[in-house]
């Protein structure tokens, strides 16, 4: 596993100076198998005009089952807008428009019939800044097993309450305190706060925009451990501006470049052995 950008552009470089590389160097199609086995989210053709400028060009890509999938790429270059078409967050941006097919399970998400509250319970999300509710640590986690119907009485949402704090790490840290405000905790708190909210309405994905931006190392470095547990129980599709976090995090990631999907890999090949010139440029820092 390489965890610092000088190891990601040390094995770079040695697979340069070896000959191995075999990159495409100016293809515009997606480099790298962007499909898996009996995938959980399979999105097809997928464009996202704002107005009349095109963010996303025909992006295909995979979400695997028990897998973490990150996005990297420089800023502007889509990626948490195409993060956004996963739960159709991108419906509420006015001027937005989503073309192609993202299926959920088989299922079509942009099928009109299908209602987008009930979706992004089971395509849940997580910002780059935490945002709990204005509301208590207990009631940030219960308010939507409540308006979802999960539980039928106060023991079972508070065995949901507890299940769900306990999954996201950060049951011992409250539970003396359920009442107390979410917003007085701290931001890595915060953080695992609405990780522990997202959880507690029984997603099959998780999306995550960023989740550790505006934290510091140590509360990085829990919410990353966190992220790995998550793994073995939901799907994560991750936003991330570091590509140490990538490496340290993820299974598979994505490269964007000006709205294309450029390449997709195993993560570790992405970042030792990319076959993209712009793939390889931005991942030893030469653009980006
Ligand atoms: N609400 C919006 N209205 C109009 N254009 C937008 C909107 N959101 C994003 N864009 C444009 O779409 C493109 C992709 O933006 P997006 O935020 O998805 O990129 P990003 O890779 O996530 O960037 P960053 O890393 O800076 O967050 C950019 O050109 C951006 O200016």
């Amino acid at each position: 596993m390489i965890t610092t950008v000088e190891e990601i552009q040390r094995s770079t470089s040695t697979a340069m100076r070896s000959g191995e590389l075999a990159r495409v160097r100016e293809s515009r199609e997606t480099v790298g198998d962007y499909s898996v086995p009996d995938a959980r989210m399979r999105c097809r053709d997928i464009e996202v005009w704002y107005g009349d400028k095109r963010a996303i060009h025909g992006v295909n890509l995979d979400l695997g089952r028990n897998e973490v999938l990150s996005m990297i790429g420089p800023s502007g270059c889509g990626k948490s807008t195409f993060l956004r078409c996963l739960n159709r967050m991108n419906d509420t941006i006015d001027g937005c428009r989503v073309s192609g097919s993202i299926q959920l399970d088989g299922e079509e998400i942009y099928d009109r019939a299908l209602d987008p509250v009930p979706l992004r319970a089971r395509v849940g999300m997580v910002f780059q800044k935490p945002n709990p509710f204005p509301k208590s640590i207990y009631e940030n986690v219960a308010y939507g097993p409540r308006i979802h119907g999960l539980t039928t009485s106060k023991a079972e949402l508070d065995a949901l309450v507890e299940t769900s704090l306990r999954k996201a790490g950060l049951w011992d840290e409250v539970k003396d305190r359920l009442e107390a405000p979410g917003t007085g905790l701290s931001g890595g708190q915060q953080q695992r706060l609405c990780i522990a909210r997202t959880i507690a309405v029984s997603p099959e994905v998780i999306l995550m925009d960023e989740p550790c931006s505006a934290l510091d190392p140590i509360a990085t470095a829990i919410i990353e451990e966190l992220i790995d547990e998550l793994r073995a129980n939901y799907s994560i599709a991750i936003v991330t501006h570091s590509m140490q976090q990538a490496a340290r995090v993820s299974q598979r990631t994505a490269y964007f470049h000006l709205g294309d999907l450029v390449e997709v890999g195993e993560t570790n090949q992405i970042f030792t052995n990319p076959q993209h010139r712009l793939t390889e440029d931005y991942i030893t820092g030469r653009f980006g």
